[in-house]
């Protein structure tokens, strides 16, 4: 049996923070874009819809593969679909003309893995750069990159290379030569996945600071669970060139519907229960670890999961409740939990503490192994 493991950490977001739902920011509708190489093709968006607020930060999740870069690129037309439209700020990208796209261009900033830095340019060279292609005049350069070198927390480190940087100061200028040209919407393309797990808290720290003090809508695609569950107010879960579900970070935690959802959020909860799904199998009936009782799957969110209801379950409903797998986090300043539980007792009994758990908020799914 896995412990139950407890994790918190302090200073995130608040949920209750999300901006009131305003107009789209970036509007996709039908987008699909295939690759054909060598005779083969690859269908890398198919028909994908999607609506992102002004003033949110959003998350794209998906494997690898799932399309996320591509959706991305598409957003700007570094990539050309196939077939959809997309609108960025009221502004359809596809019927642009060149100059017309450079200048929407200019409204969306681009934050990459790596960087993409100019390694024979400072700091202050970096980010002035799109500035100095605008055509900005050079006073007014400096002003803004200082502005922004301060914001980014590098004002002191101004006249340093990229090589002289570690990877979290190296996404810093990264981050304020994409906030130069005073952009939008913010396109962020795994912004952390090459840093370590602290800079990668303060990666995106900065980027929820710039979303709220500046107000700029954040679109962020990720791998990985905890990016999108630290930041991001909503969520789209991305699988094989499709949208497959879209919701608040919470929801989509802590009651994933589609498949992929279920596999990304509860893949350690899904591996726990295959190995006792594996072990009930193989096992006699009574064998000394298989757990006797219903199987449960309990989400829980906000004040149930601080409360000690499964202790109160136990000593009031005459049912024992054998804890499978857990974990209790937070999303945003919320706590939440999902837990595998076995409740064991007479029929009635375990109905009744499952109801009652329902009734103090804790989502109660039966899971039959
Ligand atoms: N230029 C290209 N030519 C051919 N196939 C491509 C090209 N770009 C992407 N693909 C294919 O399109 C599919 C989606 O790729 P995409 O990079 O958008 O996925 P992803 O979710 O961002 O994954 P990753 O995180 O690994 O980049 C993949 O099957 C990929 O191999």
């Amino acid at each position: 049996m896995q412990a139950l493991t407890v994790q918190r950490e302090p200073g995130r977001t608040g949920l209750g923070e999300h901006p009131a739902p305003g107009r789209p920011m970036v509007l996709i509708e039908g987008l699909t874009k295939v690759f054909r190489q060598g005779g083969r093709e690859v269908v890398a968006l198919d028909d994908v819809h999607l609506s992102v607020r002004a003033g949110e930060i959003f998350g794209i999740i998906g494997l690898s593969g799932a399309g996320k870069s591509t959706l991305v690129r598409c957003i700007n037309l570094l990539e050309r679909p196939d077939r959809g439209r997309i609108e960025v700020d009221g502004l359809e990208m596809t019927s642009l003309d060149a100059r017309a796209l450079r200048a929407a261009r200019r409204r969306i900033g681009m934050v990459f893995q790596h960087f993409h830095l100019l390694r024979s340019r400072s700091v202050m060279g970096n980010v002035a750069f799109p500035l100095e292609i605008a055509g900005v005049p050079r006073a007014q350069i400096r002003r803004r990159v200082m502005e922004l070198l301060e914001l980014v927390g590098l004002a002191d480190r101004a006249d340093a290379y990229p090589s002289e940087l570690s990877g979290g100061q190296r996404q810093r200028v990264g981050i304020a030569r994409a906030l130069a040209p005073e952009p939008k919407v913010l396109l962020c393309d795994e912004p952390t996945s090459a840093l370590d797990a602290e800079t990668t808290t303060s990666i995106l720290e900065l980027l929820r600071d710039i979303n709220r003090t500046l107000g700029i809508t954040v679109l962020l695609i990720t791998h990985e669970l905890p990016v999108v569950q630290a930041i991001c107010h909503r969520v789209a879960v991305m699988a094989d060139a499709r949208v497959q579900e879209v919701g608040d970070t919470a929801s989509i935690i802590t009651r994933p519907r589609s498949q992929a959802g279920r596999r990304l959020v509860g893949a350690a909860a899904e591996r726990a229960l295959a190995a006792l799904r594996s072990r009930l199998d193989g096992a006699a009936p009574g064998a000394p670890d298989t757990p006797a009782g219903k199987l449960f799957r309990l989400a829980f969110l906000g004040p149930a999961a601080e409360q000690p209801v499964i202790s109160r379950v136990v000593r009031e409903f005459d049912v024992m409740v054998n804890i499978i797998h857990g974990s209790i986090d937070r999303i945003g300043a919320v706590p939440f939990g999902v837990l595998v539980v076995a409740m064991d007792g007479r029929p009635e009994a375990v109905d009744a503490a499952a109801q009652w758990l329902r009734e103090q908020g804790v989502e109660v799914v039966e899971w039959s192994a």
